[in-house]
């Protein structure tokens, strides 16, 4: 078992052609410092989401972590709330992720109910909860394939429930959208990113990450039947939304 965690140095050197990013190994072995860097208000969000739980989730509720990663999520949680106060499954198609989210979750939260699952979102048969997180992930999924997650996850979901989806967005204005793109290379090169990691990364995500604008996302989570959406954060293209099942 291999827990050590490295400096982000995927896309430090010239590749004569860049692979479509993919969650293998090496993005693995270097996923914590990746996302921290990558992901402006990241460590924000998961802090938060605790505060949501306590806030939102009926005590045993079930809890769906969609695309969990190295469970980061369930981490935040567990740093919160009691073991009895929920259980959580998290759900990955990486099996490298899998792998070592399984280990750390073990190590770190021994007494709380998480299990971690490798799977396809778009293929799970979900049991009813009271809160489902997508933190990060439905922008990997192929846009033609969105609106059915979320409608699935809409009847998973108990009334009084809530979805909760952190996005990279794209703005509609063009202007605006390249100004918040700029900026947003400007985070990452004061967070020690080269010009050439930062283009790298950039074309190994095309057609791989397809971020939607805020007004998509609302429309969609309005058509699977939330009644009621609020973006409740962002930090330039990055923002999460709180989604709330009547
Ligand atoms: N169809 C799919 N089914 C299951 N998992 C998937 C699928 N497609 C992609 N993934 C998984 O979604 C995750 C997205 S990362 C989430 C961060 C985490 N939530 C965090 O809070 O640290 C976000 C990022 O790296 O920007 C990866 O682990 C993929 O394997
Ligand atoms: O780095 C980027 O450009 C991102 O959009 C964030 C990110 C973070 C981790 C994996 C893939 C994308």
């Amino acid at each position: 078992m291999s827990s050590a965690s490295y400096r982000d140095a995927v896309f430090t050197t010239p590749l004569d052609r860049i692979a479509s990013f993919s969650f293998d190994e090496q993005v693995v072995a270097c996923f914590p410092d990746m996302i921290r860097r990558s992901v402006p208000g990241y460590g924000q969000i998961l802090g938060m989401l605790g505060v949501i739980a306590e806030r939102h989730l009926r005590h045993g509720a079930h809890v769906y972590d969609l695309g969990c990663s190295l469970g980061a999520v369930g981490l935040a949680l567990a740093g919160r709330l009691p073991p009895d106060a929920f259980t959580l499954t998290g759900v990955d198609l990486s099996p490298a992720m899998v792998e070592r989210a399984r280990s750390t979750l073990a190590e770190e939260c021994p007494g709380h109910h998480i299990e971690i699952v490798e799977g396809d979102i778009r293929h799970l048969d979900y049991r009813p909860s009271g809160m489902i997180v997508l933190n990060f992930t439905l922008q990997f999924l192929a846009p033609g394939d969105r609106d059915a997650v979320i409608a699935t996850l809409f009847e998973a979901l108990e009334p009084g429930g809530v979805l909760v989806l952190s996005e990279k967005i794209v703005a509609a204005d063009e202007q605006e959208n390249a100004w918040l793109v700029e900026r947003y290379h400007d985070f990452k090169r004061a967070n020690g990113y080269s010009d050439l990691e930062i283009s790298q990364k950039r074309t190994a995500l095309e057609n791989v990450l397809v971020p939607d604008t805020l007004d998509a996302h609302h429309a969609r989570l309005s058509r699977a039947g939330f009644s009621r959406v609020t973006t409740w954060f962002q930090y330039l293209n990055f923002a999460s939304m709180i989604a709330f099942k009547e």
